[in-house]
């Protein structure tokens, strides 16, 4: 179940997610402003004056945990995790079994947090939020703008020397993440709204084409971008590590398991691998998120068992590194 506001006011009522032809159609997010490390606008990057809200389950916060984790800002940037399930409240807080409380503003459900920024807010109450505890109010939520803020703002206070938008990339990754956007991240998300046999169709045919696709890519090189790891990467994995547990089944991505590719379940396994993002990836969210919250696709609320994918097993990408060019 997921709720909105209208006009500041909290609707518990599901509201259709598709057009006219049955085809899934995303809203937009609605704050769009920047954090910029010299304070250029509004929001400056100082150390703890922003504050990350996220969903476990979520692939689109996923991409923001990611790239905190990569980059070591966890002190720097701090965040509240949202309960798994969202029910006649929507995303609320709780502490406990991976969720926190509202560590910035001890608030029980998100959409208070829309309200508290912008009282007459119309729309639906995502996460990720960036939060600026200074000013009081949302600065962002999208996730691809944060993923960038993230990397380019708060260089200061990061903890390794990671650059996942180099200048020199730029094109190829602005690219890839358009392929990867229409066919993948959201392509999953039209399998599963779809509400026409046409429109399944269509969104099944684009999201394996393009997973074929990426599958070809990675027998040549270890990542999207050639050999060095970009916010490209950060935001197909969230992705892929749902993929064989969630959207197989609960969206009809039923052509094939990631499990089946052996290049696209090494590129996953090898990111899953990388220092901090294990801690990133909760499967008991993820599974009881899904399966609990979209009753409309599941009924009974059953939570399938498996498959139990053991992303730390050994994978073979390293054969790309230190390879002549
Ligand atoms: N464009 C947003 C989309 C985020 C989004 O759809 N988040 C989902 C969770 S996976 C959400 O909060 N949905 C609640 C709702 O739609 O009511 C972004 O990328 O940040």
């Amino acid at each position: 179940m997921s709720g909105y506001l209208d006009s500041g006011l909290w609707c518990a009522t599901d509201r259709p997610r598709t057009d006219e032809t049955g085809a899934f159609v995303r809203e937009a997010s609605q704050f769009r402003r920047r954090v910029t490390a010299h304070g250029g606008g509004r929001h400056r990057a100082e150390h703890g004056r922003y504050h990350l809200y996220v969903s476990l389950a979520c692939p689109w916060a996923h991409r923001t945990l990611l790239c905190r984790a990569l980059k070591g800002l966890e002190e720097a940037v701090p965040v509240s995790v949202v309960e798994p399930v969202a029910g006649s409240q929507g995303w609320v807080f709780s502490a406990g079994h991976g969720a926190t409380a509202d560590l910035a503003n001890a608030l029980h459900a998100l959409h208070e947090l829309y309200t508290l920024a912008q009282p007459a807010y119309s729309g639906r109450v995502t996460v990720p939020v960036l939060w600026d505890c200074a000013a009081r109010c949302i600065v962002n939520n999208e996730s691809a703008d944060i993923l960038r803020i993230l990397n380019d703002a708060f260089r200061a206070f990061q903890r390794t020397d990671l650059d996942l938008y180099p200048p020199a990339l730029r094109g190829r990754i602005n690219a890839i993440n358009r392929f990867v956007h229409e066919n993948v991240n959201d392509g999953v998300y039209r399998c599963g709204f779809a509400r026409s046999q046409a429109a399944y169709g269509l969104a099944v045919r684009r999201l394996f084409g393009a997973l074929d696709r990426i599958e070809r890519r990675l027998a040549r090189q270890r990542y999207l971008v050639g050999d060095c790891l970009t916010e490209a990467d950060l935001r197909l994995f969230p992705t892929l590590v749902r993929f064989d547990a969630v959207y197989y089944l609960h969206f009809k991505c039923s052509v094939r398991r990631i499990a089946d590719y052996p290049n696209l379940s090494g590129y996953l396994r090898d990111i899953y691998q990388l220092p901090g993002v294990a801690a990133t990836v909760d499967m008991d969210h993820i599974k009881r998120h899904y399966y609990l919250s979209h009753r409309d696709l599941n009924p009974a609320g059953i939570v399938p068992a498996g498959p139990d994918t053991d992303f730390a097993a050994p994978h073979d990408r390293l054969r790309f590194q230190d390879r002549p060019t």
